[in-house]
C-alpha cells in the first residue's frame, strides 16, 4: 500500500499546511554507501531525527515495497476482525505489551482517551526468540511472511545503523551489535489503524511520545503524523507540523536509545498522530511501524571512546549505568525538569576535525513561507507505553527497598519472621502478593511461598512458636494474604496449604472466638486474658474479620460467610465501631463501660478494612444497594478524613504523622489502606472514578516522599511531598502498595477471581477447626518486646528512580 498506486485511492496531501520537510535519501545510496547520502542521515539524525528512505530507486528496494503491502493488507484486515476476537488477544500492560490495545486504552494529552487501535506483533514471537504467543489465525497464517518482512526491515534499520557508526567513528557494528535480531527485546511490528473522526469532534489520535527503542521504519499513505516543532511549546497546537508521507518512502525516525548512546548527538524527536489534513480526513489511516528496542541486557551508557565523535563524560555528567530494559522503565525521570539528563535530548553539537558543528531541527515548508526554528532540546512527554512501566519502576523500587531489610530468606533466619513483629509479616506478603500480579515481577515469589507456608502452623496462623502472643487482627493480616494469594491465583506450593484453605483456617479458629457474652458479640482484639487488650474490642479485628468473610463468601458462593460477614457488620454499626451517621470509624471500644464508648481515634486501615468488605458484599450481592450506602459512606468519610486538602489529597495517618510519631504498625496503615481502596474501585465500579485519582495523587506524593538518600528512600509523611527523614521496611512496604494501587488502571478486565471465574485454589471448608491452638485459654509466658518498634536501618539501594511517577502523574 505504501506505494504510488495507494496513494491514487485517497484524497491528495493537501498544499496548504504547514509540513516539516524531511530529507529524502535514496535507499540505493544508501546501499552503496555513497558518501554524500551517508553525511545527510547523519545531519537529520542529528537535526530532527527523522528522514525519508526512498525504497524506488533500486530493485531491492521496490522487492521490500511489496512486503511492506503485503503487511498493509494484514494490517486491514487484522484491524478489520470483530472486536471481541481481537480482545482475546489484548495486550494487557503490564504483563503483555504484545497484541491488540483497542481505542481509548491510552489517553492523550488533556486525559480524553485516544483514538488509535493497533495490533503489535512481537518480533521475538515470529522469530522463534521466544515460546510463541497466541495470535488471531490471520496472523498464524502469515508467520512466514510477517517474519520475512521483519526481516528485511531489520536490514533497512541495520544499514542506517552502519552509516550511523561510520559518521560517529564507532567501529562498524556498534549499534548493530546491541539489537541483534537473536536475543529478546521489546522490538514489534505495529499495524495501526485510525478511524476517520467526525468534523464536529476532532482531537489527537495518539499521544506525543517520543519512541524509546533505537530505530522505527514508518510506512503510511495518509497525512495524520505530525512532528513537534524544535523548541516550540507542545501545548500549543501551531507546534505540531505534519510529515508528509510519500509513496514509496519510509518514515524512519530514531528513537530514545540512540540519544543515550550517542551521549546526546542523535535526536530523538517528539511527534504524535492526529486526524488526516484536509480530504482525508474522511478516509481510515492504516500505518505499520517497526519499531526496534535493544536488547534487554544491553547498556545504555555511552559509546565514547577510541576515535569515536562521541565525547567522554565532561565534569558533572554522569553514565548511564543501566540496561536497556532497566533504562526503559526509568526513561520518565529524565523529564523532570532540571535533571543531568533531560538537558540533552539530542542535537548536542560535535566537534568535527576541531571546529565545532551543529545541526538545526527541521525545515517547516508552507505556502510562500520556509522558516527554520531552534532545536528542541527539551522532550517533554516519554513513550506512551512507559507510562506503566514507570509505575511498575517505582513499584519496584519500593518493594527491593521493603525486601532489603527482610532476612527471613538467609540461612539461619526464620522465613515469614520480622524481627520484633510478627504480623507485619502477613502484610508485607500480602503487598508483594499484589506487587507481583500488578507488575509481574516474580522477584519476590519464592519468599512468599516459603514464609507463608512456614508460618500456617496447622493451616491457620497459629504457629505455635508466636501463637501465645498473637492477637486476632495479628493472625486476620496472614488470613487477608492467603485470602488475596487465592483471588490473585498466586502459585500454590504443591506440598504446602492451599491458599483458600490457609483462609478458611484463619476464618474458622476466629468465628469460634466469637464473643456473645459481653457487648452482645464482637471479637476482642486479643486472643489471651494476659494479654493487655485482652478486654477491648476494635476495629481491625472485627472489621479483618468481616472482609475476610466477605471475600470468602464471594470466592467460594457460600451464604453461610456471607452471613458471618452480616453478624459482624450488624454488630460493629449497633456498637457505632463504624457509625452510619457519619461514617466514622472508631479504634476500639472497652467491655469494662459494655462497649458504650467507641474511642475517637481515627486510623486509616479502620476504614479501609470495613470499607473493603462493604464492597465485596455489594459485588456478592450482585450489587444490591443495601452495600452500595455502607461503600459510598466509607469511601468518602475515608478520602474526606485522611486524604483531605489539608495534607495535599494524600493519604495520611492524621492520628500520628503530622507529630511525627507513627510506630512500625501505624506506618503501615495508609498502604493497606491504597490496596484495600484500590480492590474497591475494581469490584465496585461505580467508586472508581472517585478513588483512582485520589490515589494518583498520593502516589505522586508518595513518590516526592521517597527521594532520601538519592537513592529512592521512602519515608512516612507523603503529604509533605519531600523525604521526612524515615526509613525502614514499613515506610517501602507503604509506598509499594500504593504505587501497584496505580497499576489498576491498566489491568481493569481481571483483578480478584472466584471459584468460578478462575480461581483454582482448593477449599477446606474445615481448615484450622481441628487446632486448639488460640482457643485454650491458660496464660502463657509472653515473649519480650514483640510490639516494640524495630530500629531503622539505613538502605542503600541503588539505580531505580521512583520520581518518574510524579511525572507520570502529572502528564496525564
Ligand atoms: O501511526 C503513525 O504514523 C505513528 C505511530 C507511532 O508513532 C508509534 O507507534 O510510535
Ligand atoms: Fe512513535
Amino acid at each position: 500500500m505504501p506505494t504510488e498506486r495507494y496513494f491514487k485511492k485517497v484524497p491528495p496531501f493537501p498544499s496548504d499546511v504547514p509540513v516539516a520537510k524531511l530529507p529524502r535519501l535514496s535507499y540505493a545510496k544508501l546501499l552503496a554507501r555513497d558518501e554524500a547520502e551517508s553525511v545527510a542521515l547523519f545531519n537529520a539524525s542529528r537535526g530532527s531525527g527523522f528522514f525519508l528512505v526512498d525504497f524506488t530507486t533500486c530493485p531491492e528496494g521496490q522487492k521490500f515495497l511489496e512486503h511492506a503491502e503485503r503487511m498493509f493488507e494484514i494490517n486491514e484486515q487484522v484491524n478489520a476482525l470483530e472486536q471481541d476476537e481481537l480482545m482475546k488477544y489484548a495486550y494487557r500492560p503490564p504483563h503483555h505489551l504484545f497484541g491488540y490495545k483497542h481505542v481509548g486504552n491510552l489517553k492523550i494529552e488533556d486525559g480524553r482517551p485516544d483514538r488509535c487501535e493497533f495490533y503489535n506483533i512481537g518480533q521475538d514471537d515470529i522469530t522463534g526468540v521466544s515460546d510463541p504467543l497466541p495470535n488471531p489465525p490471520l496472523i498464524e497464517n502469515s508467520r512466514s511472511e510477517i517474519k520475512t518482512y521483519m526481516e528485511k526491515a531489520y536490514e533497512v534499520l541495520s544499514l542506517v545503523c552502519s552509516h550511523l557508526e561510520t559518521q560517529l567513528r564507532l567501529p562498524q557494528g556498534t549499534l548493530v551489535a546491541l539489537q541483534p535480531q537473536t536475543r529478546p527485546s521489546g522490538t514489534a511490528l505495529r499495524m495501526l489503524r485510525y478511524l476517520p473522526q467526525p468534523e464536529q469532534d476532532r482531537q489527537t489520535s495518539l499521544l506525543g511520545h517520543t519512541d524509546i527503542g533505537s530505530l522505527t521504519l514508518l510506512f503510511n499513505v495518509l497525512g495524520g503524523l505530525q512532528l513537534l516543532s524544535p523548541g516550540a511549546d507542545p501545548k500549543d497546537n501551531n507546534s505540531w507540523v505534519y510529515a508528509q508521507p510519500q509513496p514509496g518512502c519510509a518514515i524512519v525516525n530514531l528513537g530514545d536509545a540512540m540519544v543515550e548512546w550517542s551521549a546526546g548527538i542523535l535526536r530523538s524527536n517528539m511527534h504524535r498522530v492526529t486526524f488526516a489534513p484536509g480530504e482525508q480526513s474522511k478516509s481510515t489511516r492504516y500505518s505499520l511501524a517497526y519499531l526496534i528496542r535493544p536488547f534487554g541486557q544491553a547498556p545504555m551508557k555511552r559509546l565514547a571512546g577510541g576515535e569515536s565523535l562521541i565525547p567522554p563524560l565532561e565534569e558533572g555528567e554522569e553514565d548511564n549505568k543501566m540496561t536497556a530494559s532497566e533504562w526503559e522503565s526509568h526513561k520518565a525521570v529524565a523529564i523532570k525538569a532540571g535533571r543531568d539528563n533531560a538537558r540533552s535530548r539530542g542535537g548536542r553539537e560535535i566537534k568535527l576535525d576541531g571546529k565545532s558543528d551543529i545541526v538545526s531541527g527541521f525545515t517547516v515548508g508552507s505556502v510562500g513561507a520556509s522558516h527554520t526554528k531552534k532545536r528542541n532540546n527539551c522532550v517533554l512527554f516519554a513513550d506512551i507505553y512507559l507510562l506503566v512501566e514507570s509505575i511498575i519502576d517505582a513499584a519496584s523500587s519500593a518493594a527491593y527497598g521493603m525486601m532489603i531489610h527482610y532476612t527471613g530468606n538467609e540461612t539461619g533466619q526464620i522465613p515469614g519472621k520480622i524481627p520484633n513483629t510478627w504480623w507485619e509479616g502477613g502484610a508485607m506478603f500480602m503487598a508483594l502478593i499484589e506487587y507481583w500480579y500488578y507488575t509481574g515481577d516474580t522477584t519476590y515469589n519464592s519468599e512468599v511461598s516459603t514464609g507463608m507456608q512456614w508460618q500456617a502452623g496447622d493451616g491457620d496462623y497459629m504457629p505455635s512458636n508466636y501463637s501465645s502472643y498473637i492477637g486476632n487482627d495479628d493472625q486476620m493480616f496472614w488470613g487477608l494474604a492467603a485470602m488475596t494469594a487465592a483471588e490473585l491465583n498466586f502459585p500454590e506450593v504443591s506440598d504446602g496449604y492451599s491458599w483458600l484453605s490457609l483462609a478458611q483456617g484463619v476464618y474458622n479458629t476466629q468465628i469460634e472466638r466469637w464473643d456473645s457474652e459481653d457487648c452482645g458479640g464482637g471479637m476482642r482484639w486479643q486472643i489471651w486474658n494476659y494479654e493487655s487488650g485482652f478486654t477491648m474490642k476494635n476495629s481491625i479485628s472485627n472489621g479483618g474479620l468481616f472482609q475476610l468473610a466477605a471475600r470468602l463468601a464471594r470466592y467460594t458462593n457460600n451464604d453461610t460467610y456471607a452471613d458471618w460477614a452480616e453478624k459482624i457488620w450488624d454488630w460493629s454499626t449497633t456498637q457505632l465501631l463504624v457509625d452510619t451517621s457519619t461514617w466514622a470509624v472508631a479504634d476500639s471500644v472497652s467491655i469494662s463501660n459494655n462497649c458504650s464508648e467507641p474511642d475517637h481515634t481515627r486510623w486509616t486501615y479502620n476504614y479501609g478494612a470495613y470499607l473493603m468488605g462493604a464492597a465485596y458484599m455489594y459485588n456478592y450481592t450482585n450489587d444490591s444497594s443495601t452495600w452500595l450506602t455502607p461503600v459510598n459512606g466509607l469511601m468518602n468519610s475515608t478520602l474526606s478524613t485522611f486524604a483531605s486538602a489539608t495534607y495535599n489529597n494524600t493519604l495520611t495517618d492524621i492520628q500520628c504523622e503530622t507529630s511525627e510519631t507513627c510506630d512500625n504498625n501505624e506506618i503501615i496503615f495508609k498502604g493497606l489502606t491504597a490496596g484495600w481502596l484500590a480492590f474497591t474501585a475494581l469490584i465496585v465500579p461505580s467508586t472508581y472514578t472517585t478513588i483512582m485519582p485520589a490515589l494518583k495523587i498520593s502516589a505522586q506524593s508518595a513518590a516526592e516522599a521517597c527521594t532520601g538518600y538519592s537513592n529512592n528512600t521512602c519515608g512516612v509523611r507523603w503529604s509533605i511531598k519531600s523525604w521526612d527523614g524515615w526509613i525502614g521496611l514499613e515506610e517501602s512496604m507503604s509506598t509499594t502498595n500504593v504505587f501497584w494501587a496505580n497499576l489498576i488502571p491498566y489491568n481493569m478486565t481481571s483483578g480478584p477471581v472466584t471459584s468460578t471465574t478462575g480461581g483454582n485454589s482448593t477449599s477446606n471448608p474445615t481448615a484450622g477447626t481441628d487446632d486448639s491452638t488460640g482457643t485454650s485459654d491458660t496464660p502463657r509466658p509472653i515473649t519480650a518486646g514483640d510490639r516494640a518498634g524495630a530500629g531503622f536501618i539505613t538502605a542503600l539501594f541503588a539505580g531505580s528512580v521512583i520520581s518518574g511517577v510524579y511525572w507520570l502523574i502529572t502528564s496525564e
